[in-house]
């Protein structure tokens, strides 16, 4: 059996005592947290099962973090995410590598490396709902061996900042979804572990709560200066949280870089244009033999369209148009996001694989 009991992530054995403000403190003198990686995975891999049925889930991830950074670990389903999030947890016994959370090897000090990375897993009940949302805080901030008293202003910023002070007395299976999602990484913020693990913390929210928790997150990752792996589908999550995205395909990091560097993978300029009319078909065919052209939208009043241009050549489409006779409305610049840097990546690498030979 190679699955640990997720509940020994909630009792891992208590530590010692933190001071109120200790804990800051340290981390800004400490020479050991400021250049060297909080979180350090080397050569890890995850094999299931044996044999002709074995799944390669993970192989090879090799990665460092600073601390006080966000990193966004994508990928399409089955890329590996969960099994990798997990072996940080120490929840999944790894094939072969090392995971140390603070110069902890989490897998050969399990206790120690419970005390030292926390997480909020996408559908598991990480809280108790017949306690109140402060008694899960306080219960939460000791299993990491702090005395709750001691830290009671910190929760109480914790709370102000998940805007759940006016529900602190209010047992958390009478809160809404939303509510019980916040008093799950209010628990986990109360742990005060050096390495925070978030799956998909938006996940089933609707728009407005998953805005607002974004712009939560935000502020405390911000007042905090948390390390934090977060996991999502959701890319405005990933875009607005995250210093750093680690992309993975096939159990595999594809992509490992800022959001900023990535945003600027695209050599073409993405570019919305409107004209006035119908567009003839001769000239939707010139147009898009000769650029990339995406989406041509609406007829007769008139016609929307993107393309894709290299440096200077959006000129050249201008031209294009003026000689087919076509009066251009507006031109707006499309900024790309995180979606299409994960799409172009994936597909890029997809396009690249020899073929597949079939084999009897
Ligand atoms: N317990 C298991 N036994 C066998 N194979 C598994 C097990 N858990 C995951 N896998 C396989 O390992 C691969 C990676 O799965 P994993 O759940 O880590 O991916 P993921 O990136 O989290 O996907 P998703 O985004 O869909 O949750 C998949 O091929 C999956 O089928």
């Amino acid at each position: 059996m190679d699955s640990r009991d997720e509940f020994t992530l909630m009792t891992a054995d208590s530590g010692s005592l933190h001071d109120e403000e200790t804990d800051r403190e340290t981390a800004a003198t400490d020479p050991t947290t400021d250049d060297e990686s909080v979180l350090s995975v080397r050569n890890l891999e995850k094999r299931y099962g044996r044999g002709d049925d074995a799944v390669e889930a993970v192989t090879d991830l090799t990665f460092d973090v600073e601390p006080g950074t966000v990193v966004g670990l994508l990928g399409p389903n089955g890329a590996g995410k969960t099994t990798t999030i997990k072996m940080l947890l120490g929840l999944i016994i790894p094939t072969a590598g090392s995971v140390e959370v603070a110069g902890i090897d989490v897998h050969e000090n399990l206790s120690q490396g419970y005390n030292s990375i926390s997480a909020v897993l996408e559908g598991a009940r990480n809280v108790y709902w017949r306690l109140t949302v402060k008694q899960n805080v306080r219960f939460f901030a000791s299993l990491s061996g702090i005395d709750p008293n001691d830290r009671a202003s910190y929760h109480t910023e914790l709370l102000d900042l998940f805007d759940l002070t006016e529900k602190a007395d209010t047992a958390v299976r009478e809160l809404s979804r939303g509510q019980k999602q916040k008093v799950s990484l209010a628990c986990t913020f109360a742990r005060e572990t050096d390495v925070v693990v978030l799956d998909e913390p938006t996940l089933g929210l609707d728009v407005e709560s998953g805005l607002n928790l974004r712009q939560e997150l935000n502020r405390i990752v911000d007042e905090y200066g948390t390390t934090v792996i977060l996991s999502s589908h959701d890319m405005d999550v990933i875009e607005d949280l995250c210093d750093r995205v680690i992309i993975m395909e096939d159990g595999e990091i594809v992509a490992d870089d800022s959001v900023s560097n990535l945003l600027g993978v695209f050599n073409q300029q993405c570019y919305e244009i409107t004209v006035d009319g119908d567009l003839q078909e001769a000239t939707r065919r010139r147009l898009r033999t000769e650029y990339e052209v995406e989406e041509f939208d609406g007829q007769y009043e008139s016609t929307r369209f993107r393309a894709r241009v290299a440096d200077d050549g959006i000129y050249n489409l201008m031209q294009s148009l003026q000689s087919a006779g076509v009066t251009v409305d507006t031109i707006e610049t499309v900024r790309p996001d995180l979606e299409e840097v994960f799409l172009e990546v994936t597909n890029a690498r997809h396009a690249t694989r020899p073929a597949e030979v079939p084999t009897r």
